[in-house]
């Protein structure tokens, strides 16, 4: 079953649950102000998802069709949802119709009074979502690179589904009777699968039964290279974890990122509701596991969104970490792991071999070397641990808790993973870098 006919019936097993308790007189008015209610409620989160996502640096919707890059993929421009109430727009009359929409296209808003004029506004056949029988996007076959991909409709980003709250903040309500895949995985998946996929740190925060749970719902895809697993714009239908191979990630043509094994991608789409933000490319034959989008959002979901949140917070008072972009910091969060430690006890010792890196989430710490006693004192934001990662050699000093610490560690892989970016800034600051 595709995921548009999942919302569907999740859409109507909810509406048949509110007319079983109220009863109503008029069925067809009821039914009419149920949706008109749950489009407005949609519109409202898809709003507050653009301020969220506008905040961390990210653009949801670019006003402008952007250029085709010099690459080989074609990425489509995206309309604000909002139409002519675009509180981003310089110019609100501005881009009726782009270049995409082609000249037939019709005008994205129909001015009507509200708020959200710009989507309740357009006719009812342009709000339901456009059926083109050459739309795959929901079907786990991926598309080989190269093949043609389709124009966006003239409406798509009005008709998705993007409710992060509703959903967010109590999954269980909206998945109904959701049953896991169970996939029938060989001892030899499943062996391989222990020692390398389940290793992700988003995997990390599942008790043993989530993390049995999500193994077993895991499908196993081999790619050749060059294949485009992900296209930006599309709905999402898998998160994906790489045990083999290189993933290049494009937005609007321009390449952002490389991973490969042992990392993940594809949840953006997932925990937001939105459409992929960016498009993946194999660059090496790959071998990747995917697993559902109800299944992640029901085990994976409340813990990822809450900790990236939280870091997001923290984050914001580590100055070294300006330089990540919004995306690179979710990253980081996704693998930190905080643990407390009480005053007096030492964190790293001076001549230990190291195997982690250490931010300060709070409290204080002070650093000492032997012969010359306290050289500095750290607090919230500070890091230390980081030389005999990267030199491989040992701890230079000695780091103690001089009141509860709580810091946030990261391990030697996501270490050079995740802060590769700032290891130059992070050796020349170092306080145990003496
Ligand atoms: N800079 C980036 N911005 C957005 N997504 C990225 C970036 N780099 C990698 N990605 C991944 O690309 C994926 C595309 O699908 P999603 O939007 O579901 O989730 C996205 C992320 O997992």
């Amino acid at each position: 079953m595709s995921q548009s006919n999942y919302n569907y019936v999740d859409e109507l097993a909810q509406l048949n649950k509110d007319i079983l308790a109220k009863n109503p007189a008029d069925i067809l008015q009821f039914c009419s102000n149920y949706f008109l209610a749950r489009l407005e409620d949609q519109r409202k989160q898809l709003w507050n998802q653009q301020q969220r996502a506008s905040a961390a640096g990210i653009t949801l919707f670019p006003r402008h069709s952007v250029p085709r890059q010099s690459n080989s993929h074609a990425f489509p421009a995206f309309k604000t949802p909002f139409g002519d109430n675009d509180p981003h727009s310089e110019d609100p009359h501005h881009d009726k119709h782009t270049e995409d929409e082609g000249p037939g296209a019709p005008a994205a808003s129909v001015p009507t009074p509200g708020l959200f004029r710009g989507t309740f506004g357009a006719p009812a056949s342009s709000l339901a979502r456009s059926v083109d029988p050459s739309d795959k996007s929901e079907s786990d076959t991926i598309a080989p690179l190269g093949a043609k991909i389709s124009k966006l409709p003239a409406h798509f980003n009005a008709n998705r589904r993007t409710s992060v709250s509703a959903e967010t903040l109590n999954p269980n309500k909206f998945l109904g009777d959701w049953k896991p895949p169970v996939r029938n995985l060989t001892s030899e998946q499943l062996s391989r699968l222990n020692s390398s996929v389940a290793k992700n740190f988003l995997f990390g925060q599942l008790d043993d039964e989530e993390l049995n749970t999500v193994i077993h719902a895991l499908e196993e895809k081999r790619l050749p290279q060059n294949t485009e697993i992900i296209k930006q714009g599309d709905e999402g239908d898998f998160f994906y974890v790489i045990e083999k191979g290189e993933v290049d990630f494009y937005v609007n043509g321009d390449k952002v990122n490389t991973s490969g094994p042992g990392s993940s991608f594809g949840e953006l789409a997932l925990m937001y509701n939105s459409f992929r933000a960016a498009t993946a490319v194999a660059t090496t034959d790959c071998v990747l596991w995917a697993l559902d989008r109800l299944t992640f959002r029901r085990i994976l979901l409340e813990g990822t969104a809450k900790k990236r949140a939280m870091y997001e917070v923290f984050f914001k008072d580590v100055p070294v970490l300006a330089s990540l972009s919004a995306y690179e910091k979710s990253k980081l969060a996704d693998a930190l792991v905080s643990k407390t430690f009480q005053p007096g006890t030492p964190v790293v010792v001076e001549g230990d071999v190291g195997e982690n890196f250490y931010f300060i989430e709070s409290g204080t710490a002070e650093v000492s070397k032997e012969g010359e006693g306290v050289v500095s004192h750290l607090a919230k934001g500070d890091y230390f641990g980081e030389l005999a990662l990267l030199n491989d050699s040992p701890r230079k000093a000695t780091v103690t808790a001089s009141s509860v610490l709580k810091v946030a560690t990261l391990g030697k892989s996501g270490f050079q993973r995740l802060l590769g970016p700032v290891v130059e800034v992070l050796k020349r600051q170092d306080p145990t870098h003496q």
